[in-house]
Formats: C-alpha cells, structure tokens, sequence
C-alpha cells in the first residue's frame, strides 16, 4: 500500500477527496491519509508522498521539519515554487520567459503592469495577492481614464489588457506528465463601439470567477461547436508538444491549471492569463484515475532515486 498525506482546505477537501477518487485509489493500491492540522506533521505517517494545498509559514515550517526528518517523503510542491502562483505579476514571469513558438504559433502573456502605462484599454485589473479568498478573485473591467481613476483606490492591484477571444477559455489541468484541456465560457469580446457606449463617469465593471459559470450555448459563443473543440485540440497540442515540460520544469511544479485563450483575430496566438495552484481538478474528466496514475509515477520516481531500487517507507 502506498502512503500519501494530504493537507488541503476544508473547500478544497471537499470538492477533490470524493469516495470516487479514495475507493479507485484503494483498488489501486493507494491510501489518502488526511493530515490532521492539530498535531505535529513528523509524528503524522509514515507517507510516501505529501499533497497539500495550505498558506502559512507553520505548515512550512512543518514540511521543512518533515523534510529532514524523512527526506524519503515526497513534498509535492515544494512551498517556495507555489509561492510564486501566489502574486499575478510574478506568476506569468515563467511564461515570459519561456518565448518558444511552436511554428507559427506564439505562446505569451498579455501586456501587465501594475502602473496602467502604454496599456490599450479596455484592461483587467486584477488583485495583485492570490491568496484563495474570494477578494483574490474580484475583477473589474476597466473602460477609460475615469475608470482607472475611480480603481486608483483599490491596492495593490495589476491591470492586464484585455485579448479577444470569442468568449471561450480552455482551462489546461495539468498533473505531472498528465495534461486535460477543459473548454469553459468566458468574457465575450469586446471592440471600440462598445467601450464607446460605456458612459464616461462609469469607466469600470466588476466581475468575479467568470470561467466557473454555466457552459454557455457554442453556437452563441466562439463559433461553431467543432470550431471550438478545434480550438481546444489546438491548445492541448500545444501544451503537451511544445510546452508542458518547459512551463512545468521552469516553474518546479506539478499540479497546477493554467488558463489559455486565443486571440480571436489571429488563431496563431495564444495567451496565458493565469495560473492556479491545486485548482478544482473535480472538474477534470477521469481526475480519480489521472491522480492514482501520478501517485504511482511519484512512488516510482523514488524508487528510481534510491540506489537500493527499494522503496523505503519512512518508519519511526
Ligand atoms: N487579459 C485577459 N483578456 C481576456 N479575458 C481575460 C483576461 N484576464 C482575465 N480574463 C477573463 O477573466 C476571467 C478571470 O480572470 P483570471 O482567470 O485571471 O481570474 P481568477 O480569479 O484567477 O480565475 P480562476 O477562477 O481561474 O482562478 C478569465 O477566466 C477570463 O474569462
Ligand atoms: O476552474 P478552475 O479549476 O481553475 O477553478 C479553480 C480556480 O482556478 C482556483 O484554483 C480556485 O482556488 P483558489 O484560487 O484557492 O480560490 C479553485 O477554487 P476551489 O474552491 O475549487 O479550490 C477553483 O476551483
Ligand atoms: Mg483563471
Ligand atoms: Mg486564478
């Protein structure tokens, strides 16, 4: 039986630890050990592997002490790279970074900043902390000078400019070497005659976890059904030929999503917008199977570093 401890939010605890995933895991060999919060994590286990998805600097604290007093444990991931999905202007930095066409095809971040200047309006501005709470989420639309103006006041936040994209977002989970695009609705687009209408003195609007709203009608949205799923074979192409191992290794992390749109007027560009740390993988198709498979691939994965081939389970 192979051993993994989980740490994550109550919320989270309840939309990813379903007796689906526990009783396919326990077919397989796999025990989803909860870890509890009130007692010290070395006197916990003993585990093969630790999820987690948790803020503090106990916790940290916590994994580091378990590190070196089981350094057989896999922490999966390490505090210090989810970290950095916890800032919107440091977490698309590895996507920057990473500029690798794959063809004819571009791969980037629209253009941020955290002072709005030589942005194109209309923009998104978005908190700057990504810290879970429903405030990390809250976003507004930005129309004009006004509405920046009246945003002003509300710190710390990033302004990005708004890509059209036919009101379609593919959310790419990703977990270890496994990668499933989810199409979800979106933002419609927007052109000059509507930021136009948008009264002077209103300049902004604001909208919160707008991928998570029913799946709209294709036809309405983004095109055709097929034009869609081509889109979104496209962005899986994408991401598991050219890009995973990259964005993955650059970042040091394994379970994440990130969100991908493709500019309407020009199917060759797509940008990324986001990226979230142990996300709602629920929402994945087969996420109980895909999970059981990257257990094993982890468990393995250690066993091929220890020199004895054995694996060792972490006893007192
Ligand atoms: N630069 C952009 N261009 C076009 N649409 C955008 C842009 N940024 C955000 N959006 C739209 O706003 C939505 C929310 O933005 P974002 O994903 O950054 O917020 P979030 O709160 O982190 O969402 P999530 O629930 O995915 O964590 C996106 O799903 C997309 O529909
Ligand atoms: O549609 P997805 O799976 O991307 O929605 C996620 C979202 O991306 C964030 O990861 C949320 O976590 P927080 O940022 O911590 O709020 C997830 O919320 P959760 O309650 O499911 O953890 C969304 O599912
Ligand atoms: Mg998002
Ligand atoms: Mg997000």
């Amino acid at each position: 039986m192979y051993r993994i401890g989980y740490s994550l939010f109550p919320k989270e605890v309840q939309s990813f630890i379903q007796n689906s995933l526990l009783d396919h895991a326990k077919q397989c060999g796999i025990d989803l050990i909860e870890i509890d919060p009130t007692k010290p994590l070395t006197q916990q286990g003993p585990f093969d592997c630790i999820i987690h998805k948790h803020n503090g600097s106990d916790w940290n604290n916590q994994l580091q002490q378990l590190s070196l007093d089981h350094p057989n444990v896999v922490v999966i991931d390490p505090p210090q790279a989810i970290e950095h999905l916890h800032n919107r202007v440091s977490m698309l930095d590895v996507v920057s970074n990473l500029k690798i066409p794959q063809g004819n095809q571009t791969f980037e971040v629209p253009k941020q900043r955290i002072e709005e200047l030589g942005l194109k309006f209309p923009l998104i501005a978005k908190p700057v902390s990504v810290d879970g709470s429903a405030k990390s989420h809250e976003m507004f639309f930005v129309f004009n000078e006004n509405g920046l103006k009246k945003l002003k006041l509300k710190k710390p936040i990033m302004m990005q400019e708004f890509v059209n994209h036919s009101g379609v977002i593919f959310k790419v989970y990703v977990v270890g070497d496994h990668v499933k695009c989810v199409k979800r609705s979106s933002l419609s687009d927007i052109y000059k005659e509507t930021l136009n209408s948008v009264a002077e003195d209103e300049g902004f609007l604001l909208f919160s976890k707008i991928s998570n709203l029913v799946e709209k009608n294709d036809e309405a949205e983004g095109g055709s059904s097929n034009e869609v799923e081509g889109y979104c074979y496209g962005a899986e192409k994408l991401v598991e030929e050219a890009k995973m191992p990259p964005l993955e290794f650059a970042m040091g992390l394994k379970l994440f999503n990130f969100d991908l749109i493709r500019n309407s007027r020009d199917g060759n560009k797509y940008f990324v917008i986001d990226i979230n740390y142990f996300p709602g993988y629920v929402n994945m198709l087969e996420y109980e199977s895909i999970f059981v498979d990257f257990f094993y691939d982890v468990v393995q994965e250690k066993r091929k570093k220890n020199s004895d081939g054995e694996v060792e389970l972490d006893v007192k």
